[in-house]
């Protein structure tokens, strides 16, 4: 598997939420981690005194990805994985235009993990079988689709496929893996009806929080064997 403690782990949009709870798990194990931020939360410096490198980047452009990748080629010789975090939930609204949305849901889900995959495979190669990971978060809608979500499930399941692309591209020393939510944190603007009737949607009417993604991507950097699935964290929303 390589030696783990050295390589740093890269997380996307680790300036809040689900990528911030990823950085404190990998910081309180004393594994190096490169967070990349958007807004510079106060949490942002949380985690630079913590000792994490925390490089800024907008994915909103190509360009901005790469500029990223980068910095990051700039800083370590080599990665223990990338975990593409960073996402963007727009729903088809009115008065929101249908090309930026589309644009804006294919730019962030498919543009930035496309790239940043090809733009440092170099650093997750060379330290052995199975010794690297991706981790692609994409979502329970790929499954089913969503009437009010339309280019967000596409872009995911468009992440959904590249998953077994690149596992194909880099096995047997890159394992690339999908990691597919349904409802796991609320946002705090959700009022208590739609809280409602989200965890109604689900067998177990819970949002689990964090945790449930924290615990399956430590079992996915520890395989040494599963490659190119997705892994649904769903509650059992499929069979309601
Ligand atoms: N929370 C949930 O219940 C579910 C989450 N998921 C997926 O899990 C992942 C994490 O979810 P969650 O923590 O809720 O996500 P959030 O929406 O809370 O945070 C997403 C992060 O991505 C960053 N980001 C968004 N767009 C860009 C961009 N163009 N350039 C750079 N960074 C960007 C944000 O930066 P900034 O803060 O600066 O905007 C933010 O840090 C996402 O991929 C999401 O789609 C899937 C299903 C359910
Ligand atoms: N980037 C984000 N993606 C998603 C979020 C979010 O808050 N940020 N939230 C969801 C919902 O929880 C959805 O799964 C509820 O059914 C989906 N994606």
């Amino acid at each position: 598997m390589g030696n783990t403690k050295t390589r740093p782990i890269l997380i996307t949009g680790g300036g809040r939420r689900i990528g911030l709870a990823l950085a404190h798990h990998f910081l309180s194990q004393h594994q190096p981690i490169i967070v990349s931020y958007r807004t510079r939360y106060p949490a942002i410096e949380q985690l630079t005194a913590a000792g994490a490198l925390c490089i800024q980047a907008d994915f909103s452009s190509d360009e901005g990805v790469l500029a990223f990748a980068d910095r990051v080629k700039e800083k370590t010789q080599g990665l223990r994985a990338i975990i593409h975090n960073a996402g963007d939930w727009a729903g088809e609204k009115s008065g929101v235009a249908l090309p930026n949305v589309l644009s804006r849901m294919l730019q962030i889900h498919v543009h930035a993990p496309y790239l940043l995959n090809h733009a440092l495979e170099s650093l997750l190669r060379g330290f052995g079988h199975a010794a690297s990971d991706i981790i692609h978060f994409t979502d329970y809608v790929v499954e089913r689709g969503s009437d009010k979500h339309i280019a967000y499930a596409a872009s995911k399941a468009a992440l959904d496929n590249m998953t077994r692309s690149f596992a194909k591209k880099l096995a047997p020393e890159v394992k690339v893996n999908a990691i597919a939510p349904a409802l796991i944190l609320f946002n705090d603007d959700d009022d208590a009806e739609y809280r409602q009737q989200a965890l109604n949607k689900s067998l177990m009417k819970i949002a689990p929080g964090e945790k449930e993604i924290i615990d399956l991507v430590d079992y996915l950097l520890t395989s040494c064997y599963v490659t190119g699935r997705t892994f649904g964290v769903d509650g059992g929303r499929p069979l309601r």
